[in-house]
């Protein structure tokens, strides 16, 4: 069977190059899994941190992405033990935050959501605050520098508390004593297995009763109870991942589909799916991208997302990863405005603002590019 796309619009195909030029949404990203490897070898001579298993740049990127290519979660998360080590001053942070929006201006994310753990921050003497103020600092930093560019970006943040240590409510608390400074919400991180998000009740009770948002990692290295719980107990308004909804979806012989009760809920109540293709392939929660379940979860219009997780990680980019499935689903131009619409109407910024984004910026970014690609034809 030749790929086809989901919806027709053009058949000028896109290329990695005409999609860098689109404009792009990012919902999922992890800041300490996005530095440039220059940064880090940098960083680390300045803090005297002395653990890098390379200092070209070229070879400690491509350790990155072989090491945290190992077929488990636990030992991808490993490399972010040199990531982490680096980011442990103020200026560090500032430093990897303004860069990460320049890197995703650049590629033509025209918003994006990016996560963290301030938690990790602070082996060096910050506090939670300090970590929040010096990211933000970065984060505004880089915009401005993007837009003197010619690339405008949004950033908003989400601050993750991580799942094997306790401290979810003091950061749900300090998302949303930051929530009017560019922190629109929270996530928990780190290992799945053996840390459901229950453990975590009391925070996003928290957040619900302060009408806060948050999204949890599920369903990628563990299966349905994972994804249950965030939804159903928690109440999760997004899932990270959330690949393995997959298996609470039967495909007959005849190509008939069934969605069991769990997946008809997520795909009723278009709960956002944060799908990251390439991260799913090097933690085994995937084969490939071609066998990726989000083809599947696409056709059957879940509210799909694409997302990089970790650009250093992967050796990607919004625009590589939505290349990727240019290449094996046959995608088309019509189905990555989808992609990048869905993203933005499940943002975690306030209403008007999301619109405004896609009238202004994502429909005629794509029209332009559709005319372009008449105009060539
Ligand atoms: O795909 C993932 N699943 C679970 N945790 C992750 C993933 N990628 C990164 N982190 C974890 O999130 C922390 C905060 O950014 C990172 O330090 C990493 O440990
Ligand atoms: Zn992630």
């Amino acid at each position: 069977m030749s790929p086809k796309p989901l919806l027709e619009l053009s058949h000028e195909e896109p290329t990695l190059e005409s999609i860098r030029r689109a404009p792009k949404v990012l919902l999922h990203d992890h800041l300490d899994g996005g530095l440039r490897p220059a940064t880090i070898i940098e960083l680390a001579k300045d803090c005297g941190y002395t653990e890098l298993p390379s200092t070209d740049p070229a070879e400690l990127g491509e350790w990155f992405t072989r090491t945290a290519s190992s077929g488990s979660l636990e030992d991808y998360l490993t490399t972010f033990a040199h990531t982490c080590g680096v980011m442990q001053t103020a200026e560090a942070l500032t430093r990897v935050a303004a860069e990460c929006a320049e890197d995703l201006a650049a590629d033509g994310v025209v918003y994006a959501e990016v996560r963290y753990a301030p938690e990790l921050f602070c082996e060096r003497g910050l506090d939670l605050d300090a970590v929040v103020q010096a990211v933000q600092r970065g984060f505004e930093q880089g915009a401005q520098r993007a837009a003197r560019a010619g690339t405008r970006i949004r950033v908003g943040t989400l601050l993750c508390a991580m799942r094997q240590n306790a401290r979810s409510m003091e950061i749900a608390e300090l998302a949303v004593r930051y929530r009017d400074v560019g922190v629109v919400g929270f996530d928990i991180a780190g290992p799945e297995a053996g840390f459901p998000p229950t453990r975590n009740l009391d925070a996003f009770e928290y957040l619900r009763q302060s009408n806060a948002h948050f999204t949890i990692h599920a369903g990628e290295a563990f299966g349905l109870p994972s994804i249950w719980e965030a939804i159903q107990h928690c109440g999760a308004e997004r899932l990270g991942h959330g690949v393995r909804i997959i298996d609470d979806i039967k495909v007959a012989e005849d190509g008939s589909v069934q969605l069991g009760r769990l997946a008809s809920y997520v795909r009723d109540r278009r709960v956002p799916l944060e799908m990251c293709p390439s991260s799913n392939v090097q933690t085994g929660a995937a084969k490939s991208i071609e066998s990726h379940p989000i083809g599947l979860l696409a056709r059957l219009r879940f509210r799909v997302t694409v997302n990089t997780d970790n650009r250093l990680m992967s050796g990607c980019t919004v625009s590589s990863e939505l290349a990727a499935l240019v290449r094996d689903f046959g995608y088309g131009w019509a189905d990555l405005r989808w992609f990048t619409v869905n993203a933005m109407k499940s943002a975690f910024l306030g209403f008007d603002e999301r619109l405004a984004l896609i009238n202004d910026v994502i429909k005629p970014g794509y029209a332009r590019i559709l005319s372009e690609a008449g105009e060539s034809a």
